[in-house]
């Protein structure tokens, strides 16, 4: 099992524009408080490669404004990867205990307003990737250009590819969008009102990309997708540091326990709601009720391990136990791991497996074997197998499912896992939905429903008929790459780490 044991322990990690810091004399500052190491753009990339956190002294540039200019100019490796960006590892010291908000991400706090003003208070971060030669200039206006083709196809304009790998982004908006995502939790799990919910996601995704503190509401005017209402409740916030709406909403006694209810694994609005009825009120009621299903128990049993995010390091070596005995057992498969794993995310809800193969047949009772093997090995301790056989419904193929828990050996945690095995013909489209996101995988179906087709997770299907009377066929449009599926629609295709939208 790989540790994080790097001294002095890393907390944050950003990314800043070689130019914005030969010229930053704040650079020196930092360094002076010792609690930042700037390193060269690989350091990374080879962290992400081996899984682990490198020693950081191989990639280390000498940190004087005149120094800097000398090692990026004299670095011995690619120039294009030195010149588009510097790493700066920020510990602990200065950055203070850490903070997790709702969603498992850092806060950056006061540090990262230090760092922001160094990088620039209204330029973007930016990453670049090793072996791009393209200049800053030239990259941006690529990126923007991308962003009008998105814009067209999509209605919206995608995160930069840079925004993506979120090992280096951390908000620097938490104080708004704290209460954001707690309203967007509310409404999406209890109170059941997805519209509602998707409302309060979009702003708080938008506003946590922001490379800037937002300070006053009218530094949001030009965002689109905030309605009025919201920006009056972003005033309270920013005025008062709180929102009475939602703290009325949380001091209902019957709301946290349809909360604490719902943070279960396998527990959704209604059983959570008919269980409050029931008269429950706590964890510890609920293990008592016997007619909970299998899920929910599961959830109960491991409750405190499902909440923990999984790090990146640990999410790479349970992709690798699960690869490794898809192939032992059947060579030629095509398994790997999907969902926020495959978009770059730092850390993990759980870990999504999308498996087929090749030859059009091996699929057929592949999940049953490899769960029996994972369970041989103490890898999956637990869990629930399920077949969806087709196509009963429309354009519904044979796509096995398994959800459980697994634990890597020696690791402290039981972790949450999905695997699927599509047949040969769906598995472009199980591998594009499983990736997602979900806000990413709702445009594309509108984008395909406007062009005449329904899309999910098994395929593109031509639809006949308008309104309440459309109907779908039930032979999917062939693709067999996640590129052709984006051509089919018309747009562009985005590699997994741009699809965090
Ligand atoms: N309501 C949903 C749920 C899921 N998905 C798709 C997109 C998700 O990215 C993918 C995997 O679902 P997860 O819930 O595992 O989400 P992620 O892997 O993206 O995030 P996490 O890190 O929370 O697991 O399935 C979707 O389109 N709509
Ligand atoms: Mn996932």
């Amino acid at each position: 099992m790989p540790t994080l044991s790097l001294e002095p322990p890393v907390t944050h990690v950003l990314a800043s524009g070689p130019d914005r810091l030969r010229s930053s004399a704040k650079a020196e500052d930092l360094e002076r408080h010792s609690c930042v190491m700037f390193l060269r753009y690989e350091w990374i990339e080879d962290s992400l490669k081996e899984g682990k956190l490198m020693p950081p002294d191989p990639y280390r540039l000498i940190v004087h404004n005149t120094s800097i200019e000398k090692s990026l100019t004299s670095s011995t490796t690619t120039t294009a990867t030195v010149a588009v960006g510097c790493l700066q590892m920020l510990i602990a010291p200065i950055a203070g205990p850490q903070k997790l908000n709702h969603k498992g991400k850092e806060e950056s706090g006061a540090l990262g307003e230090v760092v922001s003003s160094m990088i620039g208070k209204e330029g973007k971060q930016k990453k670049g990737r090793g072996g791009e030669s393209d200049s800053e200039e030239e990259r941006t206006k690529e990126e923007d250009c991308r962003g009008d083709i998105l814009t067209r196809y999509l209605g919206t304009t995608a995160p930069a590819a840079a925004d993506a790998l979120e090992p280096c982004s951390t908000s620097l908006n938490t104080h708004i969008t704290r209460i954001l995502w707690e309203l967007h939790d509310l409404y999406e799990g209890v109170l059941d009102d997805g519209n509602r919910a998707l409302i309060y996601r979009k702003v708080a995704s938008e506003i946590d990309k922001l490379s800037y503190k937002v300070t006053s509401a009218s530094q949001l005017d030009k965002m689109e997708g905030i309605g009025q209402s919201t920006r009056v409740k972003i005033k309270e916030i920013l005025r008062t540091g709180k929102l009475e709406m939602l703290e009325v909403l949380l001091a209902n006694p019957k709301v946290s326990v349809l909360q604490l209810f719902m943070s279960v694994w396998g527990i959704g609005p209604k059983t959570a709601t008919e269980m409050y009825n029931r008269g429950y009120r706590t964890l510890e009621d609920l293990k008592r009720e016997s007619s909970l299903e299998r899920m929910p128990r599961l959830g109960l049993k491991y409750y405190a391990d499902i909440l923990q995010r999984i790090p990146r390091v640990e999410a790479v070596e349970l992709e690798k136990v699960v690869v490794g005995v898809a192939k032992e057992l059947y060579p030629g498969v095509l398994a790997q791991a999907t969902g926020s794993f495959r978009r770059g995310k730092a850390s993990c809800g759980d870990i999504d497996f999308v498996i087929s193969h090749p030859d059009g047949n091996s699929h057929r009772g592949l999940l049953a074997k490899l769960v029996a093997r994972l369970t041989d090995i103490q890898f999956i301790s637990d869990g629930l197998q399920d077949r969806s056989r087709g196509p009963q419904a429309p354009g519904h193929y044979e796509v096995d499912t398994y959800m459980g828990l697994c634990k890597l050996q020696g690791a402290r945690h039981y972790r949450r896992i999905d695997i699927k095995v599509y047949p040969i013909r769906a598995h472009p489209f199980g591998l594009l939905h499983f990736t997602g996101n979900d806000i990413f995988n709702r445009r594309i179906r509108e984008l395909a429903k406007k062009k005449g087709y329904k899309l999910n997770d098994h395929g593109l299907f031509p639809t006949v008929g308008e309104g309440q009377n459309i109907r779908s066929g039930t032979e999917s449009i062939p693709c067999a790459t996640e590129r052709e599926i984006l051509e089919k629609l018309g747009m562009p295709y985005l590699e997994p780490h741009e699809r965090n939208w």
